[in-house]
Protein backbone atom coordinates (compact mmCIF):
# COMPACT_ATOMS: atom_id res chain seq x y z
CA UNK A 1 0.00 0.00 0.00
CA UNK A 2 1.05 3.60 -0.90
CA UNK A 3 2.11 5.29 2.54
CA UNK A 4 0.16 8.39 3.38
CA UNK A 5 0.85 10.42 5.72
CA UNK A 6 -1.99 10.49 8.84
CA UNK A 7 -1.65 14.08 8.58
CA UNK A 8 -1.97 15.71 4.95
CA UNK A 9 -2.11 18.71 3.27
CA UNK A 10 -6.35 19.96 4.96
CA UNK A 11 -4.40 20.37 7.94
CA UNK A 12 -0.65 20.94 8.95
CA UNK A 13 2.74 22.19 7.52
CA UNK A 14 4.13 21.32 4.22
CA UNK A 15 7.10 19.12 4.64
CA UNK A 16 9.59 21.78 3.49
CA UNK A 17 9.16 24.04 7.04
CA UNK A 18 11.35 22.15 9.10
CA UNK A 19 11.87 18.65 10.31
CA UNK A 20 9.81 18.71 13.16
CA UNK A 21 6.33 19.17 10.85
CA UNK A 22 7.84 16.52 8.64
CA UNK A 23 5.51 14.11 9.68
CA UNK A 24 3.16 15.90 7.09
CA UNK A 25 5.10 14.99 4.14
CA UNK A 26 3.18 15.38 0.39
CA UNK A 27 0.35 13.25 -0.08
CA UNK A 28 2.07 10.40 -2.13
CA UNK A 29 5.19 9.88 -3.34
CA UNK A 30 4.00 9.20 -6.63
CA UNK A 31 2.34 12.59 -6.69
CA UNK A 32 5.33 14.37 -6.02
CA UNK A 33 7.62 12.60 -8.23
CA UNK A 34 5.03 13.86 -11.11
CA UNK A 35 5.07 16.51 -9.35
CA UNK A 36 8.71 17.06 -9.59
CA UNK A 37 8.87 16.18 -12.99
CA UNK A 38 6.50 19.04 -14.17
CA UNK A 39 3.97 17.04 -15.10
CA UNK A 40 0.75 18.61 -13.78
CA UNK A 41 -1.43 16.13 -15.83
CA UNK A 42 0.34 12.81 -14.50
CA UNK A 43 0.42 14.36 -11.01
CA UNK A 44 -3.58 14.63 -11.83
CA UNK A 45 -3.72 11.20 -12.79
CA UNK A 46 -1.52 9.77 -10.01
CA UNK A 47 -3.80 11.34 -7.23
CA UNK A 48 -6.98 9.83 -8.71
CA UNK A 49 -5.03 6.34 -8.73
CA UNK A 50 -3.78 6.68 -5.02
CA UNK A 51 -7.50 8.15 -4.42
CA UNK A 52 -8.97 5.22 -5.77
CA UNK A 53 -6.17 3.08 -4.60
CA UNK A 54 -6.87 4.03 -0.59
CA UNK A 55 -10.89 3.71 -1.34
CA UNK A 56 -10.74 0.40 -1.93
CA UNK A 57 -8.86 -0.24 1.19
CA UNK A 58 -10.70 1.68 3.35
CA UNK A 59 -14.21 2.02 1.20
CA UNK A 60 -17.44 4.08 2.04
CA UNK A 61 -19.68 3.05 4.89
CA UNK A 62 -22.10 4.43 2.91
CA UNK A 63 -21.30 2.39 0.23
CA UNK A 64 -20.84 -0.61 1.99
CA UNK A 65 -23.53 -0.23 4.67
CA UNK A 66 -25.20 -3.74 4.18
CA UNK A 67 -22.00 -5.18 4.83
CA UNK A 68 -21.46 -3.37 7.84
CA UNK A 69 -25.03 -4.29 9.24
CA UNK A 70 -23.87 -8.10 8.05
CA UNK A 71 -21.41 -7.88 9.82
CA UNK A 72 -22.97 -6.44 13.15
CA UNK A 73 -26.12 -9.16 13.09
CA UNK A 74 -27.47 -10.63 16.18
CA UNK A 75 -24.50 -8.03 18.15
CA UNK A 76 -25.22 -5.28 20.61
CA UNK A 77 -23.63 -2.05 18.62
CA UNK A 78 -21.84 0.43 20.36
CA UNK A 79 -21.76 3.86 19.03
CA UNK A 80 -18.39 5.98 19.41
CA UNK A 81 -18.23 9.36 17.99
CA UNK A 82 -15.20 12.18 17.95
CA UNK A 83 -16.47 15.28 17.96
CA UNK A 84 -14.69 18.08 15.55
CA UNK A 85 -14.04 16.94 12.26
CA UNK A 86 -16.47 14.40 12.66
CA UNK A 87 -20.00 15.61 14.67
CA UNK A 88 -19.02 19.58 13.31
CA UNK A 89 -17.05 20.71 10.41
CA UNK A 90 -13.72 22.56 10.68
CA UNK A 91 -13.89 25.77 11.53
CA UNK A 92 -11.21 28.89 12.37
CA UNK A 93 -12.35 29.46 15.36
CA UNK A 94 -12.60 26.35 18.20
CA UNK A 95 -15.21 27.71 19.97
CA UNK A 96 -17.56 28.33 16.98
CA UNK A 97 -17.51 24.28 15.86
CA UNK A 98 -21.38 24.07 17.15
CA UNK A 99 -23.04 20.86 15.79
CA UNK A 100 -26.17 21.64 13.70
CA UNK A 101 -29.56 20.39 15.26
CA UNK A 102 -29.86 18.09 12.52
CA UNK A 103 -26.86 15.99 13.46
CA UNK A 104 -27.82 16.52 17.03
CA UNK A 105 -30.86 14.74 16.35
CA UNK A 106 -29.25 12.50 14.12
CA UNK A 107 -27.15 11.65 17.59
CA UNK A 108 -30.03 11.44 19.58
CA UNK A 109 -31.27 9.21 17.13
CA UNK A 110 -28.46 6.56 17.54
CA UNK A 111 -28.39 7.16 21.28
CA UNK A 112 -32.03 6.07 21.26
CA UNK A 113 -30.68 2.14 19.96
CA UNK A 114 -27.56 2.03 21.16
CA UNK A 115 -25.24 2.84 23.89
CA UNK A 116 -23.35 6.22 22.81
CA UNK A 117 -20.40 8.22 23.47
CA UNK A 118 -18.32 10.90 22.57
CA UNK A 119 -14.81 10.78 22.69
CA UNK A 120 -12.98 14.41 22.19
CA UNK A 121 -9.80 16.26 22.85
CA UNK A 122 -12.00 18.93 24.26
CA UNK A 123 -12.54 19.30 27.69
CA UNK A 124 -15.62 17.29 28.90
CA UNK A 125 -18.13 20.27 29.90
CA UNK A 126 -17.12 22.10 26.77
CA UNK A 127 -17.99 19.88 24.52
CA UNK A 128 -21.03 18.38 26.24
CA UNK A 129 -22.46 22.30 25.74
CA UNK A 130 -22.00 21.16 21.87
CA UNK A 131 -23.25 18.11 22.06
CA UNK A 132 -26.04 18.91 25.04
CA UNK A 133 -27.27 15.60 25.07
CA UNK A 134 -27.33 14.18 28.74
CA UNK A 135 -28.49 10.50 27.78
CA UNK A 136 -24.86 9.86 26.43
CA UNK A 137 -21.22 8.75 27.51
CA UNK A 138 -18.50 11.52 27.23
CA UNK A 139 -15.04 11.13 27.00
CA UNK A 140 -13.38 14.37 26.55
CA UNK A 141 -9.67 15.51 27.31
CA UNK A 142 -8.78 12.42 24.76
CA UNK A 143 -10.38 10.01 26.95
CA UNK A 144 -8.41 11.09 30.05
CA UNK A 145 -12.00 12.38 31.25
CA UNK A 146 -15.05 9.68 30.97
CA UNK A 147 -18.36 10.24 32.35
CA UNK A 148 -22.00 8.19 32.04
CA UNK A 149 -25.04 9.77 31.26
CA UNK A 150 -26.86 11.82 33.46
CA UNK A 151 -30.12 11.73 32.38
CA UNK A 152 -31.62 7.95 32.02
CA UNK A 153 -32.18 6.08 28.56
CA UNK A 154 -32.68 2.74 27.68
CA UNK A 155 -29.16 1.97 26.99
CA UNK A 156 -27.76 4.03 29.96
CA UNK A 157 -27.29 1.21 32.38
CA UNK A 158 -28.46 0.96 35.73
CA UNK A 159 -25.18 2.48 37.66
CA UNK A 160 -24.64 4.83 34.29
CA UNK A 161 -24.14 7.91 36.44
CA UNK A 162 -21.40 6.59 38.67
CA UNK A 163 -19.29 5.91 35.72
CA UNK A 164 -16.10 8.39 36.35
CA UNK A 165 -12.76 7.83 34.56
CA UNK A 166 -10.23 10.67 35.52
CA UNK A 167 -6.57 8.73 34.95
CA UNK A 168 -4.71 11.82 34.85
CA UNK A 169 -6.20 13.84 37.87
CA UNK A 170 -3.22 14.51 39.31
CA UNK A 171 -1.28 16.80 36.43
CA UNK A 172 -3.94 19.18 36.94
CA UNK A 173 -2.36 21.79 38.73
CA UNK A 174 0.59 21.32 36.27
CA UNK A 175 -1.74 21.50 33.39
CA UNK A 176 -2.94 25.13 34.77
CA UNK A 177 0.29 26.23 34.93
CA UNK A 178 1.62 25.13 31.71
CA UNK A 179 -1.55 27.22 30.21
CA UNK A 180 -0.88 30.03 31.78
CA UNK A 181 2.64 29.61 30.67
CA UNK A 182 1.79 29.19 27.19
CA UNK A 183 -0.59 31.92 26.94
CA UNK A 184 1.68 34.34 28.08
CA UNK A 185 4.81 32.96 25.83
CA UNK A 186 2.52 32.76 22.14
CA UNK A 187 0.85 35.85 22.68
CA UNK A 188 3.40 37.29 20.50
CA UNK A 189 2.58 35.14 17.77
CA UNK A 190 -0.57 36.64 16.28
CA UNK A 191 -3.32 34.03 15.64
CA UNK A 192 -2.15 31.22 18.25
CA UNK A 193 -4.41 30.60 20.95
CA UNK A 194 -4.06 28.02 23.75
CA UNK A 195 -7.25 26.20 24.80
CA UNK A 196 -7.34 24.03 27.99
CA UNK A 197 -8.75 21.20 27.57
CA UNK A 198 -8.77 20.62 31.57
CA UNK A 199 -6.37 17.46 31.13
CA UNK A 200 -4.38 18.41 28.30
CA UNK A 201 -3.85 21.72 26.12
CA UNK A 202 -4.33 22.45 22.59
CA UNK A 203 -1.94 25.50 20.93
CA UNK A 204 -3.97 26.32 17.78
CA UNK A 205 -2.39 27.61 14.61
CA UNK A 206 -5.28 27.52 12.10
CA UNK A 207 -5.27 31.17 12.30
CA UNK A 208 -1.23 31.52 12.08
CA UNK A 209 1.31 33.18 9.44
CA UNK A 210 2.67 30.02 7.53
CA UNK A 211 6.07 31.48 8.56
CA UNK A 212 5.38 31.67 12.11
CA UNK A 213 4.51 28.04 12.33
CA UNK A 214 7.84 27.10 13.51
CA UNK A 215 8.51 30.19 16.00
CA UNK A 216 5.48 28.87 17.44
CA UNK A 217 6.43 25.23 17.81
CA UNK A 218 9.98 26.30 19.30
CA UNK A 219 7.98 28.20 22.17
CA UNK A 220 5.48 25.31 22.73
CA UNK A 221 8.61 23.16 23.53
CA UNK A 222 10.86 25.69 25.34
CA UNK A 223 7.99 25.54 27.86
CA UNK A 224 7.41 22.16 27.66
CA UNK A 225 11.18 21.27 28.90
CA UNK A 226 10.48 22.03 32.25
CA UNK A 227 7.87 19.61 32.38
CA UNK A 228 8.88 16.43 31.56
CA UNK A 229 6.27 14.75 32.25
CA UNK A 230 3.82 16.23 29.74
CA UNK A 231 4.60 15.44 25.88
CA UNK A 232 3.68 17.46 22.38
CA UNK A 233 1.27 15.54 19.62
CA UNK A 234 0.08 17.29 16.96
CA UNK A 235 -3.31 17.05 14.99
CA UNK A 236 -5.00 19.31 13.03
CA UNK A 237 -2.98 22.77 13.12
CA UNK A 238 -3.06 21.84 16.62
CA UNK A 239 -0.39 21.22 19.29
CA UNK A 240 -1.47 18.91 22.03
CA UNK A 241 0.08 19.00 25.28
CA UNK A 242 -0.66 16.06 27.32
CA UNK A 243 0.65 14.17 30.15
CA UNK A 244 2.57 11.31 29.39
CA UNK A 245 0.48 8.38 30.49
CA UNK A 246 -0.40 5.27 28.55
CA UNK A 247 -4.31 6.79 28.11
CA UNK A 248 -5.39 7.55 24.78
CA UNK A 249 -9.26 6.85 23.15
CA UNK A 250 -8.19 3.35 22.47
CA UNK A 251 -8.01 2.98 26.50
CA UNK A 252 -11.30 4.92 27.07
CA UNK A 253 -13.18 2.61 24.01
CA UNK A 254 -12.32 -0.27 26.32
CA UNK A 255 -13.03 1.07 29.40
CA UNK A 256 -16.36 2.26 28.31
CA UNK A 257 -17.19 -1.36 26.44
CA UNK A 258 -16.06 -2.44 29.76
CA UNK A 259 -18.30 -0.16 32.04
CA UNK A 260 -21.09 -1.76 29.58
CA UNK A 261 -20.88 -5.00 30.33
CA UNK A 262 -19.05 -6.39 27.28
CA UNK A 263 -15.24 -6.46 28.64
CA UNK A 264 -14.14 -9.81 26.57
CA UNK A 265 -17.85 -10.17 25.09
CA UNK A 266 -17.78 -11.76 21.48
CA UNK A 267 -21.37 -10.31 21.29
CA UNK A 268 -20.85 -6.45 20.52
CA UNK A 269 -19.75 -4.64 18.01
CA UNK A 270 -18.51 -1.34 18.45
CA UNK A 271 -18.46 1.44 15.28
CA UNK A 272 -15.83 4.29 15.84
CA UNK A 273 -15.96 7.17 14.03
CA UNK A 274 -13.05 9.92 13.90
CA UNK A 275 -11.20 12.17 11.66
CA UNK A 276 -8.11 12.99 13.84
CA UNK A 277 -4.53 10.94 14.83
CA UNK A 278 -5.56 10.48 18.08
CA UNK A 279 -8.75 8.63 17.19
CA UNK A 280 -6.28 6.29 15.30
CA UNK A 281 -5.53 4.75 18.75
CA UNK A 282 -9.31 3.75 18.96
CA UNK A 283 -8.92 2.29 15.59
CA UNK A 284 -5.71 0.49 16.27
CA UNK A 285 -7.92 -1.31 19.47
CA UNK A 286 -10.80 -2.76 17.37
CA UNK A 287 -8.11 -4.29 14.55
CA UNK A 288 -6.64 -6.14 17.20
CA UNK A 289 -9.86 -6.88 19.12
CA UNK A 290 -11.32 -7.96 15.81
CA UNK A 291 -14.25 -6.87 16.52
CA UNK A 292 -16.99 -3.93 15.18
CA UNK A 293 -15.26 -1.44 12.81
CA UNK A 294 -13.39 2.34 12.53
CA UNK A 295 -14.46 4.78 10.15
CA UNK A 296 -11.86 7.71 9.65
CA UNK A 297 -14.00 11.11 8.02
CA UNK A 298 -11.34 12.11 5.19
CA UNK A 299 -11.55 13.27 2.02
CA UNK A 300 -8.16 12.73 0.98
CA UNK A 301 -6.20 9.86 1.23
CA UNK A 302 -4.71 9.02 5.11
CA UNK A 303 -3.17 6.59 6.60
CA UNK A 304 -5.13 4.73 9.03
CA UNK A 305 -6.19 1.71 11.10
CA UNK A 306 -9.68 2.67 10.07
CA UNK A 307 -11.38 -0.20 7.78
CA UNK A 308 -14.23 2.22 6.22
CA UNK A 309 -14.16 5.70 5.58
CA UNK A 310 -16.80 8.67 5.17
CA UNK A 311 -16.05 11.95 3.28
CA UNK A 312 -17.14 14.62 6.05
CA UNK A 313 -19.75 15.07 8.73
CA UNK A 314 -22.77 15.46 6.41
CA UNK A 315 -21.97 11.48 5.70
CA UNK A 316 -21.59 10.82 9.28
CA UNK A 317 -25.55 12.37 9.82
CA UNK A 318 -26.47 9.85 6.40
CA UNK A 319 -24.76 6.88 8.06
CA UNK A 320 -26.18 7.47 11.31
CA UNK A 321 -29.70 7.76 10.05
CA UNK A 322 -29.15 4.93 7.89
CA UNK A 323 -28.03 3.07 11.44
CA UNK A 324 -31.53 4.36 12.81
CA UNK A 325 -33.59 3.43 9.88
CA UNK A 326 -32.21 0.08 9.90
CA UNK A 327 -32.98 -0.66 13.28
CA UNK A 328 -36.63 0.69 12.81
CA UNK A 329 -37.06 -2.04 10.18
CA UNK A 330 -35.65 -4.98 12.71
O1 LIG B 1 -10.95 14.81 19.43
P1 LIG B 1 -11.65 15.97 18.79
O2 LIG B 1 -13.05 16.16 19.28
O3 LIG B 1 -11.59 15.88 17.29
O4 LIG B 1 -10.80 17.25 19.23
C1 LIG B 1 -9.52 17.52 18.65
C2 LIG B 1 -9.27 19.01 18.73
O5 LIG B 1 -10.43 19.61 18.14
C3 LIG B 1 -10.54 21.02 18.18
O6 LIG B 1 -9.63 21.59 17.26
C4 LIG B 1 -9.93 21.27 15.92
O7 LIG B 1 -11.20 21.83 15.58
C5 LIG B 1 -11.29 23.27 15.63
C6 LIG B 1 -12.72 23.67 15.33
O8 LIG B 1 -13.14 23.18 14.09
C7 LIG B 1 -10.27 23.88 14.64
O9 LIG B 1 -10.29 25.29 14.72
C8 LIG B 1 -8.86 23.36 14.99
O10 LIG B 1 -7.92 23.82 14.03
C9 LIG B 1 -8.83 21.83 15.01
O11 LIG B 1 -7.57 21.35 15.46
C10 LIG B 1 -10.34 21.53 19.60
O12 LIG B 1 -10.40 22.94 19.59
C11 LIG B 1 -9.06 20.99 20.19
O13 LIG B 1 -8.93 21.43 21.52
C12 LIG B 1 -9.10 19.48 20.16
O14 LIG B 1 -7.90 18.96 20.70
Amino acid sequence: MTKHSAFSAEDAAPAQTGRRFTSYPPASCRTAAAQATGCWLDAAVARRAEHDDWMEKHPSALAEFESVLAAAKGKQVVMFLDYDGTLSPIVKDPDSAVMTDEMREAVRGVAEHFPTAIVSGRCRDKVFNFVKLAELYYAGSHGMDIKGPTAQSKHAKAKAEAVLCQPASEFLPVIDEVCRALTATTAAIPGATVENNKFCLSVHFRCVQEEKWRALEDQVRSVLKDYPDLHLTKGRKVLEIRPSIKWDKGNALQFLLEALGFADSNNVFPIYIGDDRTDEDAFKVLRSMGQGIGILVSKIPKETSASYSLQEPSEVKEFLHKLVKSKQRD
